[in-house]
């Protein structure tokens, strides 16, 4: 990566903290513009001509778009997930490519297992009849919940969140944790507390035997519609499915099936094929579903350091320097 140090120009598609921004317009000609808003759109696709660096995310960054971006020399993405970008375009022009792993991965797993809770002790409905003043004697057995310690999880994914998952389940919670991922992770070395408590299982044994399966998988083309009617019906009579990856790793019609007529118990999902959720989503009030707007990583805290790891990635690479978080095209 060869970038002189001069000032560059920056476009900025997504808001960033106050103190974010300052520290690009120090360095940088910063172009803030956000392609979501109509009346912005025209100013983003004009920065795009002259940009050298881009920083935001939510937004498919594709290859017409990068066409009109000729002298781009860096991406640096407001997620850890990189499924938004043409991965293969960014690689035939050696644009560099950074996200913000690390920084989210508790919060993400925190979202993750409060959907586990939430499914499992059915806190949303139950809340519901309280706020709704329908809590008029105590609830009967078609109300209760479904114990979530000692439950057997089954984690699709298991790189930084999904080992934070197993964490709370296997230590917190005593849940026996099988999981998936491309290849076995040495715990021993990488994981010494979840040694002994996580065993890498091929998927179709994982579906068949964990009470509660939580994917928190990337979006690839190997991962795109991974979970269909096949591996729905693997799953154990009465189990719970949790979603806090990528919502088009799942098949959004096979699910509502399992949910309708197979014998899955409920679905926790944060993230959905097509967001926001379309309002005619089947998904949005089904009674079985507990449904969050794709809030994996949304803190304070958490949302804060994410800007601030990717303002300083964008400025390294604009400097020349290694950034601390590339993403590698050919790590999995
Ligand atoms: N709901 C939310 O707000 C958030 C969602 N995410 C999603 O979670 C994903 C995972 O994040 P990290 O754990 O930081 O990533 P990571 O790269 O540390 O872990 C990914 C895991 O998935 C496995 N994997 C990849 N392809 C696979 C395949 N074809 N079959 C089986 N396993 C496969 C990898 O082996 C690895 O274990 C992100 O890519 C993003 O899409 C991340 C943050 C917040
Ligand atoms: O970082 C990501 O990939 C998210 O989904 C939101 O934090």
């Amino acid at each position: 990566m060869t970038i002189s140090s001069d000032r560059k120009k920056v476009l900025v598609f997504r808001e960033l903290p106050p103190d974010q921004l300052a520290r690009l317009q120090a360095r940088h000609d910063v172009t803030v513009a956000n392609p979501r808003l109509p009346e912005q759109l025209p100013a983003f696709q004009a920065a795009l001509a002259t940009a050298e660096g881009l920083i935001g995310s939510s937004y498919k960054i594709d290859e017409a778009l990068l066409a009109a971006a000729p002298r781009l020399k860096v991406i640096s993405s407001v997620s850890v997930g990189v499924d938004n970008y043409a991965l293969d375009a960014l690689a035939a022009r050696g644009i560099v490519l950074c996200h913000t792993p690390g920084v989210l991965t508790e919060t993400t797993a925190d979202t993750i297992f409060s959907l586990v809770m939430a499914t499992s002790r059915r806190l949303v409905e139950l809340a519901g009849l309280v706020r709704e003043g329908r809590w008029t004697r105590n609830i009967g057995e078609e109300l209760f919940g479904w114990d979530v310690h000692g439950k057997t999880l089954g984690i699709l994914g298991f790189g930084r969140i999904g080992q934070a998952v197993a964490r709370r389940a296997a230590l917190g919670f005593g849940m026996p944790v099988l999981y998936h991922s491309r290849r076995p992770v040495d715990l021993a070395r990488k994981a010494p507390e979840l040694a002994g408590k996580a065993l890498h299982t091929p998927l179709d044994e994982l579906l068949r035997h964990a009470d509660i399966v939580a994917a928190v998988l990337p979006l690839s083309n190997e991962t795109r519609g991974l979970m269909g009617g096949r591996e729905f019906g693997l799953m154990k009579p009465g189990a719970i499915f949790i979603n806090g990856g990528r919502g088009a790793t799942v098949q959004e019609a096979a699910l509502l099936d399992a949910l309708d007529h197979g014998t899955l118990r409920a679905a926790g999902l944060d993230v959905f094929a097509t967001e926001p959720l379309p309002m005619d989503s089947p998904l949005r009030t089904h009674p079985k579903v507990t449904a969050l707007p794709h809030i994996g990583s949304a803190t304070v805290e958490t949302r804060y350091a994410m800007a601030v790891l990717a303002t300083t990635n964008l400025l390294q690479a604009l400097a020349g320097e290694r950034p601390t978080a590339v993403f590698e095209m050919t790590a999995g």
